[in-house]
């Protein structure tokens, strides 16, 4: 496996073990940023891009799944992977989580994978998405999410699992739309919501389905900064190493201590939870609704 360490603008490759990201492993040169400072080590797999600096301990995760990263099967497995490798690491301290494609963080979970599957195929889909969330949700590392665009439903979901969200200025909505789409989020994302914006707010959100433009959502409290789109990474790899200067172990304590209950609930309740799901996105009503949905987004064009 390579690793690139990039010193003085050059870049060299050398040989060293890092971590599989699954099966289908390619090598790209990690993009600039300011951890190209530091010795930089860089692995992919096709639809994540990974970037760690070996010095700070910070690595960038890039979402990579074109055009607009929704959350198929692959990217959620490699998503799971790529959080439980970084976890391992005794090296790493930190994850930002981004898109390697500006003006999309992302569309939330594949629409595709939800319309006309048997209600197996959607079962497994939905424990995968509980895996994922429970990896990051649940992890000892600083989690940052720099939203470099549009975040509905699942790229949400993934802001919301993160312990601090750095948002694009500009006319980039983020939020939970799941009932636009005749989807009912599930207790824990509705809790998440919750513990960011409070319960008023929460609870309209979620039963109107409703994107906020990010100055809004900065307002609400759903995201933490707004920067403009082009220094999203430059200040999410600052907030990070502001994060760092408190002892990891406390921190880490700090948080599964407030996190725990939410994450065992789940864990608890994790069959229930995909039952009631592949219900009810395979009822008839609610895969009509998905079919519009799906109608109107083309439609756009
Ligand atoms: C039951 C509880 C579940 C709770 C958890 C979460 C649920 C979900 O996440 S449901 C998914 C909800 N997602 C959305 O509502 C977002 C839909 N997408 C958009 O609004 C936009 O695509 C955009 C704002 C994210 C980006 O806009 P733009 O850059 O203009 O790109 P296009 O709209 O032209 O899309 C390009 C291409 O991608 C297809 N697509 C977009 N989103 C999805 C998606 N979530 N799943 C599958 N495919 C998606 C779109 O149809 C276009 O396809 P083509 O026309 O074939 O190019």
């Amino acid at each position: 496996m390579a690793t690139f360490i990039a010193s003085g603008g050059r870049v060299w490759r050398k040989f060293v073990k890092t971590f599989p990201l699954g099966s289908n492993l390619s090598l790209k040169r990690s993009p600039t940023s300011a951890l190209a400072n530091g010795r930089l080590s860089s692995t992919s797999s096709e639809n994540v891009l990974v970037s760690k600096d070996e010095k700070s301990g910070i690595a960038t995760v890039r979402m990579n799944n074109p055009p607009v990263n929704s959350l198929n099967t692959a990217l959620l497995l490699s998503l799971r992977s790529c959080f439980e490798e970084l976890e391992k690491d005794k090296s790493c301290r930190a994850l930002i989580l981004t898109s390697n494609k500006p003006k999309v963080f992302c569309a939330g979970l594949d629409i595709l994978e939800l319309y006309q599957k048997s209600p197996d195929y959607v079962g497994q889909f939905w424990e995968k998405v509980q895996d994922m969330w429970l990896s990051l949700y649940g992890s000892r590392l600083v989690t940052m999410a720099a939203i470099n665009g549009h975040s509905p439903a699942g790229g949400c979901l993934l802001s919301l699992a993160c312990d601090y969200r750095i948002m694009a200025e500009g006319n980039f909505v983020i939020g939970l739309n799941e009932t636009q789409l005749d989807l009912v989020a599930p207790f824990w994302l509705r809790q998440m919501m919750v513990d960011a914006i409070g319960y008023r707010q929460a609870e309209m959100a979620l039963m109107v389905g409703a994107l906020y433009p990010s100055n809004k959502a900065l307002q609400l409290g759903l995201v933490d900064k707004l920067v403009p789109i082009e220094d999203v990474q430059t200040v999410a790899e600052e907030e990070v190493k502001n994060w760092l200067k408190i002892p990891d172990q406390a921190r880490a304590i700090t948080k599964m201590a407030s996190r725990k209950p939410l994450l065992d609930e789940l864990r608890k309740r994790k069959q229930e939870d995909i039952q009631t799901f592949r219900d009810e996105t395979t009822r008839e009503s609610v895969q009509l609704s998905i079919q519009q949905y799906l109608d109107k987004l083309k439609a756009k064009k």
